[in-house]
C-alpha cells in the first residue's frame, strides 16, 4: 500500500493507493472518527451497477449507522447545479445531517459534483473520495470541487478538501479502452509536469491496462505524487498550482465545444499537443520534446489533433476560462519533459499553433 499525505489549511488528509484498498476503508473511517455516522454514497448510474459499488456499500455498513445511495445520470453534462440541487433534496429526504459523511464513489464527475455538494450542503459536511476511473487519480486529490455552467467548465466551485482518498486500482478493472486512455492523459500530464523518468517509462512501455498490479500501483502513485507535491506547496492556486492546468486552457475549450462528446482526458491530450506547439514556437520547448509529447499521447490511444476547424469559436470559449483575467491569458506551458512554466500567451499564438496541429503538420 502506498500512502501519500496532502497538506491543507482545512486539515491534512491521507491518500491510500493499492489493489484492494477498498478493504482499508472501514478501518480508516474509524481512525478518522467517522464511524457511527450516516453515509451517503453518491455515485453515477453506471458505477452504481458495478460490483465494486455494491461491495463498497457493504464495507461501509460495517461502520455506519445508516448507509444510502444516491445516483445521478453519468457524464459531464450532469456535472451541473441542477444535479447538485437534486442531490441536496435527496440528502434532505433521507434526514442527512451536519456531521454525516458523503462518499464520492466514481470518476471525476462524481468526485467534483459530490465534493461540491459536500462543500455546500448545510455549509459543509465531511466527504471521502473513492475514485473509480483512472482519470480520478487526479480529480480525487487537491480539493477542487465544482460544477460546469453552460458557458464553460468548472465555473462554479470551491476548494474543499476530502477527509481521505481511497484509490483501489481494482475498481479500474471494468473500464473500457477509451476510458483507460482518457485517464492516461492526466497520468502523462503529471509526468510532463514533474516526472521525467515516468515519462520515459511510458514512452518505452505504454500502460494500456492494469497489467501487473504492483507495477501499475507504482505508475499511478508516481503521477499522484506529482500532484500532491504541487498541492502541498500551493493549495489554492495562487501561483504554482497553475502548472496542473497544462493542456487545459485549450483542452477545456475543445471539450466544451464538443458538447462533452470528447472526454476530459481526450480534450486535455489535444490541448497538451497544441500548448506544446505554442511553447515550441516561442522557443521555450525543443521540437524534439514537443514531438515526444504528441507521440506518447498517441501511443496511449489518445487524439492528438483538434477535430474542429473553428478556431475562433474555441478562442471564444477559452475567453471564459478562469485563467483568462483582465491582464490576458495565463497558460502553463511545458519547457522540458518534467518542467512547466507559467506564461502570458497572445491569442494569435493559440490560433497559429491550433491551425498547425489541426492541419496535421504535427506531430
Ligand atoms: N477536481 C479536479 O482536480 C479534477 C481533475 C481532473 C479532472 N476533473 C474533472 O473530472 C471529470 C472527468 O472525470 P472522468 O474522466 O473520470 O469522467 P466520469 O466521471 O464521467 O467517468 C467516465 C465514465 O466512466 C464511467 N465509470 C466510472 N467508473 C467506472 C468503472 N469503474 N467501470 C466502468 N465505468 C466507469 C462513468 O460512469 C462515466 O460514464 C471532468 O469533469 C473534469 O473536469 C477534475
Ligand atoms: O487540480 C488542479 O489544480 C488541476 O488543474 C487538475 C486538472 O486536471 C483538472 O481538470 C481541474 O479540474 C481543472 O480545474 P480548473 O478549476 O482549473 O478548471
Ligand atoms: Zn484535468
Amino acid at each position: 500500500m502506498i500512502r501519500l499525505d496532502v497538506q491543507s489549511a482545512q486539515g491534512a488528509y491521507p491518500v491510500l493507493v493499492d489493489a484492494g484498498a477498498r478493504r482499508l476503508l472501514p478501518g480508516l473511517l474509524q481512525e478518522l472518527g467517522l464511524e457511527g455516522r450516516t453515509f451517503a454514497l453518491i455515485t453515477d448510474r453506471v458505477v452504481q451497477q458495478t460490483a465494486f459499488a455494491a461491495e463498497l456499500e457493504g464495507l461501509v455498513r460495517e461502520v455506519g449507522r445508516e448507509v444510502f445511495l444516491l445516483a445521478f445520470p453519468a457524464g459531464d453534462a450532469h456535472k451541473s447545479l441542477a444535479t447538485a440541487v437534486d442531490l441536496y433534496h435527496g440528502l434532505l429526504r433521507r434526514g442527512f445531517r451536519r456531521g454525516d459523511v458523503v462518499l464520492a464513489v466514481g470518476g471525476g464527475v462524481v468526485g467534483d459534483l459530490a465534493g461540491f455538494v459536500a462543500a455546500t450542503y448545510m455549509r459543509g459536511v465531511p466527504y471521502v473520495q473513492v475514485p473509480t476511473t483512472l482519470l480520478a487519480h487526479d480529480s480525487a486529490i487537491g480539493g477542487k470541487v465544482g460544477v460546469n455552467l453552460e458557458e464553460g467548465k468548472n465555473l462554479v466551485g470551491a476548494f474543499y478538501p476530502p477527509r481521505a482518498v481511497v484509490f483501489d486500482t481494482e475498481a479500474l478493472s471494468t473500464l473500457d479502452a477509451r476510458q483507460w486512455a482518457n485517464g492516461m492523459a492526466e497520468v502523462i500530464k503529471h509526468a510532463i509536469i514533474g516526472d521525467e523518468k515516468l515519462f520515459g517509462q511510458l514512452e518505452a512501455n505504454p500502460v494500456t491496462g492494469l497489467g501487473d498490479a504492483a507495477a501499475f500501483v507504482d505508475v499511478v502513485a508516481r503521477a499522484m505524487r506529482v500532484k500532491v507535491d504541487v498541492v502541498n506547496r500551493d493549495e489554492r492556486e495562487s501561483g504554482l498550482r497553475q502548472v496542473l492546468n497544462v493542456g487545459h486552457t485549450v483542452g477545456h475549450a475543445v471539450e466544451q465545444y464538443s458538447g462533452y462528446a470528447l472526454g476530459h482526458g481526450e480534450a486535455v491530450a489535444i490541448g497538451l499537443v497544441v500548448e506544446a506547439v505554442i511553447a515550441e514556437r516561442r522557443g521555450l520547448l525543443s521540437p524534439n520534446d514537443a514531438a515526444r509529447i504528441a507521440a506518447v499521447l498517441e501511443r496511449h490511444g489518445l487524439p492528438v489533433r483538434p477535430p474542429y476547424d473553428d478556431v475562433e469559436a474555441v478562442l471564444r470559449l477559452m475567453a471564459v476560462d478562469k485563467k483568462h483575467t483582465h491582464a490576458g491569458w495565463t497558460f502553463a506551458l511545458p519547457s522540458a519533459i518534467g518542467r512547466v512554466e507559467i506564461c502570458r500567451v497572445q491569442p494569435d499564438e493559440v490560433r497559429q499553433a491550433y491551425e498547425e496541429v489541426r492541419e496535421g503538420h504535427r506531430p
